[in-house]
């Protein structure tokens, strides 16, 4: 699928990093039509949230499964052959050769898309520094990204930062997913690298992927309504 035919609804990706089925469905509910495309990651994932994938693709909604899998390259292989199954668009894998080239031949001639995690959005220089790495962020992001397109990998997650010049290496053919979303006035967290929605989708990024803001607010419909709004109007 190329940028322009992405709907510009389902380019908001809603992390439902919640404690708990109950909740997560209860935060789905509250959210209704306004959102068509959700993350499920480790918390939910780890608290019986793994049938909620083929639940809400059968409801018609798209789901990021964000597992960030790295392991020998066999069983990543074997992991994601068993993922294909599930009914995910989306699933991660931190941005390894070894990683990366076992998820490819494990998501096979499936409709799963396999992202590659480049540079954590709450890492900088120094933590990167300390984690032993002698490249700085976007040299690392840079390389990661090269040998992803290589092993025939379809996407990438980055920071909002890092969109443009990743366009100039990848093109079209890789979805460029971009965690470190704040709207303006909303609480940074951990996150380091960040962007408000419109100037991510300007900057160039096909997704955003947005959880605290949503999910702690006292109207998250609102808030995501509003997202989608910044959205159109930076596609113009
Ligand atoms: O580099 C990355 C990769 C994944 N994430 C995930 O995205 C969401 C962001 O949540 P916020 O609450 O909007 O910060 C979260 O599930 C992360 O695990 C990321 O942030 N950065």
């Amino acid at each position: 699928m190329t940028p322009a035919e992405i709907a510009p609804k389902d380019r908001l990706i809603v992390a439902l990093d919640l404690p708990s089925v109950d909740a997560a469905q209860a935060t789905i509910n509250r959210l209704g039509d306004s959102v068509t495309f959700y993350k499920i990651g480790y918390r939910l994932a780890y608290a019986g949230g793994l049938p909620l994938v083929g639940k809400l693709a059968d409801k018609g909604k798209k789901v990021f499964l964000d597992l960030k899998l790295h392991d020998i390259g066999n069983t990543v292989m074997q992991g994601v052959e068993s993922i294909t199954r599930l009914g995910a668009t989306f699933l991660t894998v931190h941005a390894y050769p070894q990683t990366m080239k076992g998820a490819v031949e494990g998501r096979g001639n499936s409709s799963l898309k396999i992202l590659a995690v480049t540079v954590l959005t709450s890492y900088n220089e120094d933590d990167l520094h300390a984690a032993g790495y002698r490249l700085g962020v976007s040299e690392l992001v840079e390389a990661r990204a090269q040998q992803a397109q290589v092993l025939g990998i379809d996407g990438l997650v980055c920071s909002p930062e890092e969109v443009g010049n990743l366009r100039k290496i990848v093109g079209h053919q890789m979805s460029l997913v971009t965690p470190g979303i704040r709207p303006a006035g909303s609480a940074t967290g951990d996150q380091k690298r960040i962007m408000t929605p419109s100037r991510a989708i300007t900057a160039g990024a096909d997704y955003l992927v947005v959880g605290r803001p949503v999910l702690e607010a006292a109207d998250p419909k609102a808030v995501a309504e509003a997202i989608h709004a910044e959205i159109a109007q930076a596609l113009g």
